[in-house]
C-alpha cells in the first residue's frame, strides 16, 4: 500500500512497490552511507521519529539521544525482524542470538555471556590470549614496518582472539584451515559489497536487484563457512569429555548432554549459528576500530606524541599495563573514546522488530515494524558536543585532566540487545593500541597519497585501506 498508517512518522512520500527506497538509496549513494542518508531526511522532515518504507517493511529511524535511549531501553523494540535475509544468514531456520528474540534469544544470550565470562571475559586469561596475539602483530611490524598494511594483520590477529575463545586453540599463520576461514570472511565481505554493503542489514535491497546483491553468492559461502566450523565442532564432539567446559563449543556441548536440556534449545544447530554470530559481530567491528585508532594517530601527530608520553609516564613507575590500569593514563582513554565518537564503526544499531503498536514521540509505530538507530545522529549532534567535526580527545578530560565519562556514547548499544563481546572488543582495542604505539611511532609512507579518515560504507564502517610505516621508538621505558 502507499497509503501510511494513522498517525505514522514524517517522512518522504511512499511509491508503489519500492516505497520510499529510491530516495533513500539515492541520498545513500551521494553522501556515502546509510547514516548520512537517514540524517539528512531527518533534517528536511525536521523529526526525530522518521517513518520510511522501504521495499516491503515499515522502517522507523530513530534520531536524538533521549529517542534512542528510550527505544533502546523499551522492551518492546527488543525483537528482531524476520525476514527473508535472516533466514538465508541462519541456514533457514532462526537460530543464533544476533538474529532471535523472545524466551529463546535470552537463554541464550545469558548462556554465552555467561560462559564467556567464565572463560575469562574481563579477567587475565583473556588478556593472556590477547597479548600472544599482540606479539604476533609485534613480530610482523618489525619485520615489515617499513611499508606496512596494518589492517589485514590486526583483523588476523582478532579473529584468532576469538577463535580461541571460542575453539580453545589459536592457528598459526601457516595452518591452512586459517586462511581459509579468513579468505571466507573476506569474500563474504567483498560479496556485501556488491551491493553497496547493504544487502546484511538491508534485505528489501533484494526485490530491486536480486543477482547483483549477491545473494545466491552469500548463500554458498555460508555453505563454506558452515563445513569450516563443523569440523571444529565434530571435532569437540568426538574429544568431549563430562569435565570439558574450557571453550565456548566444549561448554556447550556439556549445556546439549546434559540430562533433562530442551533439545530445540540446545543443538548442534544452534552452535553452529552461534559460531557465525561471535564471528560476524565480533571479527570487522573490533578490528576497524583499531585501525581507525591507528589510522587517525597517523593523521594527527600532535596527538600521538601525547598519547606516547602518557604511555611512557605510566611504564616509568610499572612494569605491566592491562585494561584495568587504564584510569592512570586518562589520556589514552580519552583518545579511545574520541575514536568510538569521531570514527564510530556501528552507526546503526539494530535493525529491531517493535513486538506491538507502540506509541513515541506522538507517533504510532506500528507492530512489526522495522526500527533503525541513528546512534552517528548523537555523534554529530552540535548541542552535545558543540565543535563535534574536531577530533578533540580534551572533551573527554576535566581541568585536570582526569578522564570523565559521557553516558551519550555508546558504541556497544544499550539496554538487553547491547553487545555481549563489549569486554573482550575493548581489551582487544586497548591492549592493541597501547601496544603498538608504545613501540613504534605511526608515519605516512613517503611519496604517496596521506590517507584519509573518510570510512567505506558497508555493515560496519572501514577505514579505506591505507600503508604506513611503523618507526622504532627508541629508549622505551
Ligand atoms: C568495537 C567492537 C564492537 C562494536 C562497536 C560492537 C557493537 C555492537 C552493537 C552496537 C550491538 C547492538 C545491536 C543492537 O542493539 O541491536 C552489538 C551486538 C552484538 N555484538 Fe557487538 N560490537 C563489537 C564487538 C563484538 C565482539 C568482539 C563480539 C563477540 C565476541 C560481539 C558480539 C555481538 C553479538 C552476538 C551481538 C548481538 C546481541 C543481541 O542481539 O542480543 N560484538 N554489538
Amino acid at each position: 500500500s502507499i497509503i501510511k498508517p494513522r498517525n505514522f512518522p514524517l517522512g518522504p512520500i511512499w511509491l508503489p512497490i519500492v516505497g520510499s527506497l529510491p530516495r533513500v538509496q539515492k541520498l545513500s549513494k551521494k553522501l556515502g552511507g546509510l547514516h548520512l542518508s537517514f540524517l539528512e531526511l531527518t533534517k528536511e522532515f525536521k523529526t526525530n521519529v522518521l517513518g520510511l518504507k522501504l521495499g516491503n517493511d515499515i522502517v522507523v529511524v530513530i534520531s536524538s539521544y533521549p529517542l534512542i535511549r528510550e527505544v533502546l531501553t523499551n522492551g518492546n523494540y527488543d525483537g528482531r525482524p524476520d525476514n527473508f535475509f535472516v533466514r538465508l544468514r541462519c541456514y533457514g531456520t532462526r537460530r543464533g542470538i544476533t538474529c532471535t528474540d523472545g524466551p529463546f534469544w535470552k537463554a541464550q544470550k545469558v548462556f554465552v555471556s555467561s560462559h564467556l565470562s567464565s572463560l575469562g571475559f574481563g579477567k587475565r586469561i583473556m588478556e593472556h590470549k590477547i597479548r600472544e596475539e599482540l606479539e604476533e602483530v609485534l613480530a610482523v611490524i618489525k619485520s615489515d614496518g617499513k611499508k606496512l598494511y596494518i589492517g589485514r594483520v590486526v583483523s588476523q590477529a582478532v579473529i584468532n582472539v576469538l577463535w580461541s575463545i571460542t575453539a580453545g586453540k589459536r592457528i598459526s599463520k601457516e595452518d591452512l584451515r586459517f586462511n581459509k576461514l579468513l579468505d571466507l570472511l573476506a569474500k563474504r565481505t567483498r560479496a556485501f559489497d556488491m551491493s553497496g554493503g547493504l544487502l546484511g542489514q538491508y534485505p528489501w535491497l533484494r526485490f530491486i536487484a536480486p543477482e547483483k546483491t549477491g545473494y545466491n553468492l552469500i548463500k554458498s559461502l555460508n555453505e563454506e563457512i558452515k563445513e569450516f566450523f563443523m569440523e571444529t565442532i565434530n571435532e569437540h564432539n568426538e574429544t568431549w569429555t563430562e569435565d570439558r567446559d574450557d571453550d565456548l563449543i566444549y561448554a556447550f556441548i556439556s549445556e546439549m548432554k546434559r540430562p533433562g536440556r530442551d533439545h530445540a534449545m540446545f543443538s548442534i544447530q544452534q552452535l553452529l549459528m552461534i559460531c557465525l554470530d561471535l564471528f560476524i559481530a565480533g571479527s570487522n567491528a573490533t578490528s576497524n576500530t583499531i585501525d581507525f585508532a591507528l589510522l587517525t594517530m597517523l593523521l594527527h601527530p600532535d596527538i600521538q606524541d601525547k598519547v606516547q608520553d602518557s604511555l611512557d609516564g605510566y611504564y616509568k613507575e610499572h612494569r605491566n599495563l592491562d585494561y584495568h590500569d587504564r584510569d592512570h593514563i586518562p589520556y589514552v582513554e580519552a583518545v579511545l573514546s574520541e575514536i568510538e565518537r569521531y570514527c564510530n564503526v556501528a552507526p546503526l544499531i539494530g535493525p529491531r522488530r517493535v513486538s506491538e503498536d507502540t506509541m513515541l514521540e506522538g507517533y504510532l509505530i506500528p507492530k512489526n515494524s522495522t526500527v533503525l538507530v541513528n546512534a552517528y545522529s548523537i555523534y554529530v549532534d552540535k548541542e552535545i558536543w558543540k565543535d563535534p567535526e574536531v577530533f578533540r580527545p580534551e572533551r573527554f578530560l576535566d581541568s585536570k585532566g582526569k578522564f570523565v565519562y559521557n553516558k551519550v556514547l555508546m558504541p556497544f548499544g544499550l539496554g538487553r540487545r547491547r553487545c555481549l563481546g563489549e569486554s573482550l572488543a575493548r581489551h582487544c582495542v586497548f591492549i592493541f593500541f597501547s601496544e603498538i604505539l608504545r613501540n613504534y611511532t605511526i608515519r605516512p609512507v613517503e611519496g604517496l597519497p596521506l590517507p584519509t579518515l573518510k570510512p567505506l560504507p558497508g555493515l560496519t564502517l572501514s577505514p579505506q585501506k591505507y600503508l604506513a610505516r611503523f618507526v622504532p621508538r627508541k629508549n622505551v621505558p
